[in-house]
């Protein structure tokens, strides 16, 4: 069958996404490995499945699947892309769409400059949550990796992230270290593993390791985590610019019990059809 789909990306964290409101496919895990590999597919980061709601007062279903076939919980990146996705193709004419995911609910809005500011809901920081299968508190979590003790953040943004603090980005070990943190077994649904360089209180660099993945241009989901983790422990103010290979993102957090406001652009690259 011939199936239609969109290019896009936020940062240069890139997707397909595909409109299963008005087209129907079925997408098993082997057959999104093979189209997110782009000698056999399209290539992409992440595909996102755009789903009519399974609750009434939802706008919409968003499925998010890893280029490793994996499905889960959240992504920030591309829950600004499949607010812009929608609105183009007149799925809906809102101009704040509602969204579950499984990891919860989202509210995007388009704001005037066309960025794409989304209500990301509450950090959860519960061990249980995460998942994290600790004997202590997530925070400043002393991790032991192949006999190193490796200090992290562990926190959930519906998706589990583990964040470093690093003197600089650009000397981080994300390849090295990045891979033996997602794999860890004390993260038993795996985890998506940032380096966090602090320039300032409104300030960060960050690098994403991301679980099913690897490293990305960019992770909002990541971004929010950095930024909770360094407000949580004094280090940053409410409000911080998160600068990423690919950008920078705009996240608010005004403390716990609150969401978590991600503001950033997304773009569309071109519209395409594949056979699957
Ligand atoms: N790799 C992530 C999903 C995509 C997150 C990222 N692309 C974002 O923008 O939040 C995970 O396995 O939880």
């Amino acid at each position: 069958m011939m199936l239609h789909f969109t290019k896009m990306h936020g940062l240069g964290n890139d997707f397909m996404v595909v409109d299963l409101v008005t087209q129907r496919a079925r997408l098993d895990s082997e057959r999104i490995r093979a189209l997110a590999d782009r000698r056999f597919g399209i290539g992409f980061d992440q595909l996102l499945l755009v789903e009519p709601p399974l609750r009434p007062d939802m706008d919409f279903r968003y499925r998010i699947f890893n280029a490793d076939g994996s499905e889960v919980e959240n992504c920030g990146n591309g829950a600004r892309c499949f607010a812009r996705f929608v609105l183009d193709q007149k799925l809906t004419a809102k101009r704040e769409i509602a969204v579950q995911t499984a990891g919860g609910n989202l509210l995007l809005k388009v704001v005037d400059d066309g960025r794409v500011r989304v209500d990301m809901g509450a950090p959860r920081f519960a061990p249980a949550d995460i998942p994290l299968t600790a004997d202590a508190p997530a925070h400043d979590y002393a991790l032991d990796v192949d006999g190193e003790t490796v200090h992290l953040d562990a926190l959930s943004m519906g998706n589990p992230h583990a964040v470093i603090d690093v003197d600089s980005v650009d000397h981080a070990p994300v390849a090295t270290l990045g891979p033996r943190i997602e794999a860890h077994p004390r993260f038993p649904r795996r985890v998506n593993v940032g380096f966090m360089e602090i320039v300032s209180r409104q300030s960060v660099r960050l690098r994403v390791f991301e679980r099913g993945v690897g490293e990305t241009l960019a992770c909002g989901t990541g971004a929010c985590a950095a930024v909770v983790s360094g407000i949580r422990r004094g280090l940053l103010d409410q409000h911080v610019d998160v600068t990423l290979p690919g950008g920078t993102l705009s996240i608010e957090w005004a403390g716990p019990e609150h969401p978590v406001i991600m503001t950033g652009p997304a773009e569309r690259v071109f519209d395409g059809r594949i056979v699957i």
